[in-house]
């Protein structure tokens, strides 16, 4: 009979040691346990003194005094590369599982666990050949915006499964409803791998006119066709050594489907009406939230497509699968909606987060967010009742009685005109951009991109504007 695996257990927590220790201890591994990464390193150097061989298998805590669990997997990466860590931590963000896994954590379990879980994972850990490589390591996340926030099993299965993607070069199919996050994971994805540096471009494909997907995707030169005055960098271009996101992929139609499987498989493209073959190396992140293999079996969708995109999926849970981390995201709104309006942050009583427990979220995180702007711009107390919830669910502000827009604006001019102004019509231009954007940007809780696409201008347009930039 073999001698039992060796694993080891390094945590402050004596209680978590004692379980987890007496846990494996009970599965028939020989089992040492560790308060700090200091007494596990001076074990593992008298060990190797010894020549004794390094344990099979070392969990370790992150959040400990001294050397943290991170630091201690660096060491013992760099001494025992060949030695899988189990990482656990009460703290399931992706910051933390993808520094985990970029550190070459073979698994990251998320406290409190299910013993049984966790000797379970031992087992299928020891079975496997110990012999991943570390992962490149990445430059340091850009910022801490665009953060995912949630706390559900569903939410910390997904930052974890986000956490060990962002290593791997392969192209990933985000799915889930409209408004569950599906491009924020995209982001997250880019942020926490080895290409942070390089561009992050996103594009949906529904938003774009068919007939000029293809350019937008590949780029066109001069005169390949009619307006096309100048040479157009693709999208896939700018990507370059990044990540290009493609939102609503299923609406791509079939002819640019075909092409671009071509340049996924081959990596190379002309652009419109071009010559010179263009290389680039992206990776490409799709999501929809429409069912592929339906569109597969009408003929709408190349399976070997979907086979291309969909090396790894990552289903996002609509809101109201994981209604327990209402409360979590409305407050995070309110608090970015304080921090932009420069004003208090406004709560939310029982009553009111009642109901949002209740409610049912049809259209998700985005619906949540834009109803925690209304509030924190419209409820009238630093507190947020439930009156004050169903009053911003069930209607958008009233439109009062004042006389139409155009008979205000008819007034406005012969004021003006009355006063000798003579440059009104520009002035006119002005202030209506000026109430159009800022409608558009309260309705989107401050997205540009989004606010352009609801007024159906371009998303430069609206940045010149609001730069005040389009004076003349
Ligand atoms: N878990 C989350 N934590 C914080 N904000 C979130 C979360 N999920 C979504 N959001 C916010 O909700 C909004 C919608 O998210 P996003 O645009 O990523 O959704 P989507 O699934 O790509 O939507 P669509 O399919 O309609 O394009 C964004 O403003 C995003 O910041």
């Amino acid at each position: 009979m073999s001698a039992p695996a060796v694993v080891w257990v390094v945590d402050d927590d004596r209680s978590v040691r004692f379980v987890l220790a007496a846990a494996l201890g009970d599965a028939g591994y020989e089992v040492s346990g560790f308060d700090s990464a200091q007494a596990a390193l001076d074990a593992l150097s008298r060990r190797t003194a010894q020549l004794q061989p390094a344990p099979d298998l070392l969990f370790t805590d992150v959040r400990m005094p001294g050397d943290d669990g991170l630091a201690l997997l660096e060491k013992l990466k760099a001494a025992h590369p060949g030695l899988p860590v189990i990482v656990m931590s009460a703290y399931t963000d992706i910051a933390s599982t993808a520094g985990a896994f970029r550190g070459g954590a073979h698994e990251f379990l998320s406290k409190p666990f299910d013993l049984d879980d966790a000797v379970a994972l031992a087992a299928r850990t020891l079975r496997r050949d110990a012999s991943a490589e570390p992962g490149d390591v990445a430059p340091d996340a850009a910022g801490t915006a665009d953060t995912l926030v949630g706390d559900t099993p569903a939410m910390r299965d997904l930052f974890r499964a986000i956490g060990r993607l962002a290593q791997a070069p392969l192209n990933v199919l985000v799915t889930g409803e409209t408004g569950t996050g599906k491009e924020l994971v995209a982001r997250a994805l880019h942020r926490e791998s080895p290409r942070a540096r390089a561009p992050f471009i996103a594009m949906n494909t529904a938003a774009v006119p068919s007939e000029l997907l293809e350019s937008e995707l590949f780029g066109h030169e001069a005169g390949a066709f009619t307006g096309a005055a100048r040479r157009h960098v693709g999208r896939f271009e700018q990507a370059d050594g990044g990540t290009l996101f493609l939102d609503e992929i299923g609406d791509m139609p079939l002819p640019l489907q075909t092409r671009l499987l071509r340049v996924l498989a081959e990596g190379e493209f002309f652009r419109v009406g071009g010559r010179e073959l263009i290389r680039v190396d992206v990776r490409v992140i799709a999501a929809t939230h429409q069912q592929l293999e339906a569109l597969v079996a009408e003929g709408r969708f190349r399976a070997d497509l979907l086979h291309r995109l969909d090396v790894v999926r990552l289903r996002l849970p609509p809101l109201r699968e994981r209604r327990a981390d209402v409360p979590r995201l409305a407050e995070a709104f309110l608090q970015a909606a304080a921090a932009r309006f420069l004003a208090p942050v406004k709560r939310f009583d029982r009553g009111a987060r009642e109901r949002l427990l209740a409610h049912v979220w049809p259209g998700n995180v985005r619906e949540l967010e834009n109803l925690c702007w209304r509030l924190a711009a419209l409820a009238p107390g630093d507190t947020i009742t439930a009156a004050d919830v169903d009053g911003a669910l069930s209607a958008p502000p009233p439109a009062g009685d004042e006389a139409s827009w155009e008979d205000a604006l008819g007034r406005w001019a012969r004021e003006r005109l009355a006063a000798g102004d003579s440059d009104l019509h520009t002035q006119a231009l002005e202030r209506f951009d000026r109430v159009l954007l800022e409608a558009a940007l309260a309705h989107t809780g401050g997205r540009r991109a989004e606010a352009a696409a609801r007024l159906g201008l371009g998303r430069n347009t609206v940045t010149r504007k609001l730069a005040g930039r389009n004076r003349r």
